[in-house]
């Protein structure tokens, strides 16, 4: 496969962008009949929209719901919203469980947030994408269809569950592309100086290392690294200027899909749990398994895992080893193998910084309604 790589002209650009309030007027995009077009693709942003605000990322494991609160509503207006309106706001910012799948992460709540000059919180609310047909329902049995007529809607789940949106609520996806609002998402959230981006120091030595504020405030280049069901890798230059430069199907859906073969378990809860509690060392070959100690030659230390699940060929080996070491190994396969990518794509690229965001700590990425 051609990585692209940046030209130097690019870089320069790139390094000229600080992190800028000023890039993020179009963030909150509107949904209506007038600006999309016959696909449904946002064409243009517009001043007004009435309210509830919605936004949805329906991806392959999960769909991201995120509603904003109007913290500003003033008494005129209170006496003339809809009862529906009112109804929907308190089911939706009362309730932390929604039908039988439906959760809202409260801790991820974002208070005093401005947008399109009215004052609120945003709250994000996750369903497995499995249970659509649900949400549909229950949504509809909400009187949603009643008060929306079209959500802004980014995620693969945009395109794949248009058609049901229509047919149970009639209502049309605004349909926004995924990376195009991931990036946007983070630098959202960075503007908000909510130290969402961290780096762990002394990271060789997990144990002894500490989780730190990453200083993103000149954020550009970088490269993203989505790890959502799959992994999407980004060279990001500028607010609007980025490409996609690699991927691997090997991601969070992977990590979950091989948990639940190898252990039993049945949620990712579960398999997470189980990740830290084992020991992979017991499942993969070493370094030091191999070599005795280091490979000193070629700088590889004897702790480095040599070959991921190296031990399993061995019937007494696979006798010894628990759920959790299982799991554990599971996870280190996944995410150094997300890693070496990551660091290829930006050794490629010429790019010194790497920014990943997973759902592995249930990150939410898009912000457009
Ligand atoms: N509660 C959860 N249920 C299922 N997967 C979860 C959960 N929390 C985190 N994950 C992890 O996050 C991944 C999904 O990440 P996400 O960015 O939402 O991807 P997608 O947009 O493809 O659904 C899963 O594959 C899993 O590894
Ligand atoms: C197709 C996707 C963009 C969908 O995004 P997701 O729902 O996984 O967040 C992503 O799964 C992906 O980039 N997969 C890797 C494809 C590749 O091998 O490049």
């Amino acid at each position: 496969m051609k990585v692209p790589v940046a030209t130097s002209a690019e870089m320069k650009e790139a390094e000229k962008f600080p992190l800028n309030i000023s890039d993020f007027t179009n963030l909150i995009e509107v949904a209506n009949d007038d600006n999309m077009d016959k696909n449904n693709n946002v064409k243009r942003t517009d001043e007004y929209m009435s309210m509830p605000w919605f936004g949805i990322d329906i991806g392959g494991t999960l769909t991201k719901l995120v509603y904003f609160e109007p913290k500003d509503i003033t008494p005129d207006e209170k006496n003339t919203e809809a009862n529906s309106l009112r109804k929907i706001r308190k089911f939706l910012t009362k309730n932390s469980s929604y039908g039988n799948t439906g959760l809202r992460d409260t801790h991820l709540q974002m208070d005093d947030v401005d947008i399109r000059n009215r004052k609120g919180s945003l709250h994000f609310i996750r369903f497995p994408t499995s249970e659509m047909s649900s949400f549909l329902s229950l949504a509809k049995s909400k009187g949603m269809a009643d008060l929306v007529t079209a959500v802004c809607a980014t995620g693969g789940g945009a395109y794949k569950f248009e058609k049901d949106f229509m047919h149970e609520l009639n209502m049309k996806l605004a349909k926004f592309d995924e990376l195009d609002t991931l990036i946007k998402g983070v630098l959202f959230s960075e503007l908000r100086h909510t130290t969402e981006c961290y780096y762990f120091n002394n990271a060789r030595d997990i144990r002894n290392s500490q989780k730190m504020a990453y200083d993103f405030s000149r954020p550009y280049p970088f490269i993203l690294v989505n790890v959502g069901s799959g992994v999407s890798l980004l060279a990001v230059y500028g607010p609007n200027n980025y490409k996609r430069i690699s991927g691997t199907s090997l991601g969070g859906g992977t990590f979950l899909g091989l948990c639940c073969l190898l252990t039993g378990c049945t949620s990712y809860e579960e398999a997470i749990e189980l990740a830290t509690k084992g020991d992979h060392t017991k499942v993969d070959k070493l370094v030091k398994d191999i070599y005795g100690g280091d490979y000193a030659r070629f700088g590889l230390p004897g702790d480095l895992v040599a070959s991921s699940y190296g031990q399993m060929h061995n019937k007494d080996k696979q006798g010894k080893v628990s759920r959790e070491d299982l799991a554990n190994a599971t996870l280190v396969t996944i995410t150094n193998n997300i890693g070496s990518i990551a660091r290829m794509c930006a050794l490629n690229e010429k790019i010194d910084k790497v920014c990943s965001l997973t759902s592995l700590n249930l990150m939410y990425k898009s912000t457009n309604f």
